[in-house]
């Protein structure tokens, strides 16, 4: 388990992580998620003992990273910045981790193999690619078989099956009760692979809660409907107490209602549909939704983040999230720093 409490970061003026209280569990996958610049990274260093916190607490199993005795044994991670001696080939980067954690030799081969790395393990890390090093940093998280495990974008530079790989270590490590907690950019990615969420946003906590409730509670349910007729179907609808918005490419989205009321409405005054499809929202929109305006690195107009399109020309104000240790609302969150727009 990680326990947060409080845990805040600052640089000079810059608060990077501000107050965050949040718990990560044993037995799901916990996605970590948050605009550039949003503090991930750091409180992962701060969990890790790498960055000390201003003020706050981050604790792997009831005590600080720091007083681990042989700390690969308990937490593994794979943080943005990795660190492998140039000089040392894989098998032997791996083994000099082990024997300073007390970790088994044959510990070394058996990692390599799980991350498939193995018909490389005798060369030198620095010829990697991308990929080959996120591999070999896995490894490293994974090699004194640790109940908590940590990745800061692990698919970074990864082909499909390498996320696929990813994907489904993620999934089996969390079904073996481990603590699993992963950022990722790639929200497809996560909507895959994470069963809870914590999403972040300029270091405040956003929302804490399982992705199937954080989609529902962020995103707008619509009805897609495409028409030849869009005068008469408005009316028609209108007058049955939909509303409306106009959506992209002529369709027109229908709010508060379901697709079988809207067939029936039209059906009854012999409208002609050539569309009819409930809208389900993605993690991605629901993100996009929740942190707009926590986002400190934006794009500029003529970007479809720029133009809006990641909310919708005619979605309303983000709902109030409820957060554990209080609701917080979004519209609230510090915008001082925005750049842009
Ligand atoms: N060593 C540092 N010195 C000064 N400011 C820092 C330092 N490390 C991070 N920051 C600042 O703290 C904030 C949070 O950065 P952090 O890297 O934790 O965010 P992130 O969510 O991981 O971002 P990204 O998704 O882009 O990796 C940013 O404003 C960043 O510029």
């Amino acid at each position: 388990m990680i326990e947060l409490t409080g845990l805040t970061k600052r640089y000079g003026s810059t608060t990077a992580v501000d107050r965050l209280s949040f718990t990560v569990r044993p037995g799901v996958v916990t996605g970590f998620l948050g605009p550039n610049g949003a503090g991930k990274s750091t409180t992962m260093r701060m969990i890790m003992g790498l960055d000390k916190p201003t003020s706050g607490d981050a604790l792997v199993d009831g005590t600080h990273y720091a007083k681990l005795k042989e700390p690969l044994t308990r937490v593994g991670a794979l943080l943005e910045a990795r660190s492998v001696q140039g000089g040392r080939t894989a098998y032997n980067h791996l083994l000099w981790l082990a024997q300073s954690n007390d970790i088994p030799a044959r510990r070394v081969d058996e990692v390599l193999g799980l991350v498939g790395l193995t018909e490389v393990a005798r060369k030198r890390p620095s010829g990697f690619s991308l990929g080959m090093g996120q591999r070999l940093g896995i490894a490293a998280a994974l090699l004194g078989d640790p109940r908590i495990l940590m990745f800061d974008e692990p698919v970074n530079g990864l082909d499909p099956e390498g996320i696929h790989w990813i994907r489904n270590l993620m999934k089996q490590l969390a079904a073996e009760g481990r603590t699993v907690f992963v950022s990722s950019h790639l929200m497809s990615e996560m909507a895959l692979t994470a069963d809870h969420l914590v999403v972040i946003g300029k270091g405040q906590l956003l929302a804490d809660m399982p992705m199937a409730e954080f989609i529902s509670q962020n995103s707008r349910s619509y009805v897609r409907v495409r028409t030849p007729e869009p005068e008469r179907m408005r009316d028609v609808l209108t007058a049955g107490g939909v509303h409306l918005a106009d959506g992209p490419d002529g369709t027109i989205e229908a709010e508060g209602t379901d697709a079988a009321k809207i067939g029936e409405l039209v059906a009854a005054e012999g409208v002609v549909l050539h569309e009819l499809s409930p809208q389900q929202a993605s993690l991605e929109e629901a993100f996009m939704r929740l942190t707009a305006q926590t986002v400190q690195y934006q794009a500029g107009p003529g970007t479809a983040a720029g133009a809006g399109l990641a909310a919708g020309p005619n979605w309303q104000q983000p709902p109030q999230t409820t957060a554990p240790g209080g609701p917080v609302d979004v519209s609230k969150v510090d915008v001082s720093q925005k750049e842009g727009n």
